[in-house]
């Protein structure tokens, strides 16, 4: 079996169409454009091109971008400051402060600092304990834009058994929490899980979100099964060059797969795609009107 390739790039471009669609009407409607604050500290270059392919997109779907670049030297105490800032600023409906921060900062702490109608990003502790709820929230935007993925794939989701691997805050719990949300039997492989191939080997979707370039491979795959793959690794490819891979080895599994997602062009413009939809979510919110459907889990 060869695997249907689930083409992120492609389905992300229709999630920012929608988002265009709304931001130009309550621009028309109602004089609002919803305005994304990304906060960069550091001179990471990875991160650097995330946080301009974020101003960009932002601006691409009608809306105000803003962008903190601050040095790496910065204290805890300056970062704070600029957040509490954001936090009162009423042009800015999102704020995201992009992670991993410098060694000498808290990253906790200057999240929980965040405005919680205002995280975009999920993570202030109160979006975590509302997502674990059940309870309306700002979802992560990985974990939501792999979610919208299957949910296109597969219709319901109800009763298929998930495998997410990893454990991390940022993709691999809240991922967990989506498809438990949406009624799947879930397990959370890490680290220290036993027999990890037997178990990832009994799901009908495998979430791979470790950070370990081509860890998993077709042999660990269930025929037929959806395979997204989270991670972004850049490894050498020779003669001075590197390439960006998943998790997943791309090849044996899209053999044994019934779906899966390439890496670059799955996961990470969905990211993004979800970032923008978080922000008009997070903006029609703050100002009492109706949220745009099919924009959040
Ligand atoms: N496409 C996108 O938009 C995004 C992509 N990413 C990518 O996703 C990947 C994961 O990111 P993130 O969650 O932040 O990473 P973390 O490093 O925070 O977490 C990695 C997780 O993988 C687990 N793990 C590590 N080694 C193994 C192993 N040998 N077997 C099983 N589990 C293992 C760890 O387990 P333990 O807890 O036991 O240590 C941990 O829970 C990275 O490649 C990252 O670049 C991340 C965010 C967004
Ligand atoms: N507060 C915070 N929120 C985040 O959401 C966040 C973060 N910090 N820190 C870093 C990770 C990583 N991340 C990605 C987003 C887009 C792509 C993406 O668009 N990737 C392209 C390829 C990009 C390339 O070529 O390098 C693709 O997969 O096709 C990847 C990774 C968001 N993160």
């Amino acid at each position: 079996m060869t695997a249907k390739v689930i083409d992120g790039k492609a389905f992300a471009a229709t999630v920012r169409e929608k988002v265009a669609g709304h931001v130009a009407r309550l621009k028309e409607e109602h004089g609002i454009t919803p305005g994304l604050a990304v906060v960069l500290v550091g001179e990471d270059p990875a991160s650097q091109v995330y946080v301009r392919s974020k101003g960009k997109q932002t601006i691409e779907a009608g809306m105000n971008s803003y962008e903190y670049k601050l040095p790496a030297e910065t204290t805890e105490d300056e970062l704070l400051a600029v957040v509490e800032k954001l936090n009162n600023d009423p042009q800015v409906h999102g704020i995201l402060v992009q992670l991993p921060l410098p060694n000498h900062m808290n990253s906790d702490l200057v999240i929980n600092a965040i405005d919680p109608a205002k995280d975009v990003d999920g993570f202030h502790i109160s979006n975590v304990g509302l997502l674990g709820t059940g309870q309306k929230s700002m979802v992560p935007c990985t974990p939501l834009g792999c979610l919208m993925m299957l949910r296109d794939h597969h219709g319901s989701l109800s009763g298929l058994n998930a495998v997410v691997v990893g454990r991390s805050n940022i993709v691999g719990k809240p991922m967990a929490q989506l498809l438990l949300g949406d009624s799947c039997t879930v397990t959370i492989a890490h680290s220290r899980t036993k027999n990890i191939q037997d178990i990832v080997r009994s799901a009908d979707i495998v979430v791979a979100a470790v950070g370990r370039p081509e860890m998993v491979t077709g042999d660990w795959i269930k025929p037929g099964a959806t395979v997204i793959d989270v991670g972004i690794n850049r490894i050498d490819a020779g003669e001075g060059k590197t390439k960006l891979v998943g998790d997943c080895e791309y090849s044996s599994c899209a053999e044994v797969a019934g779906a899966i997602t390439p890496v670059p062009g799955g996961v990470g413009p969905m990211t993004i795609a979800c970032l923008l939809a978080n922000t008009v979510t997070a903006c029609c919110r703050a100002n009492g009107l109706p949220e745009p459907k099919g924009l959040t889990a």
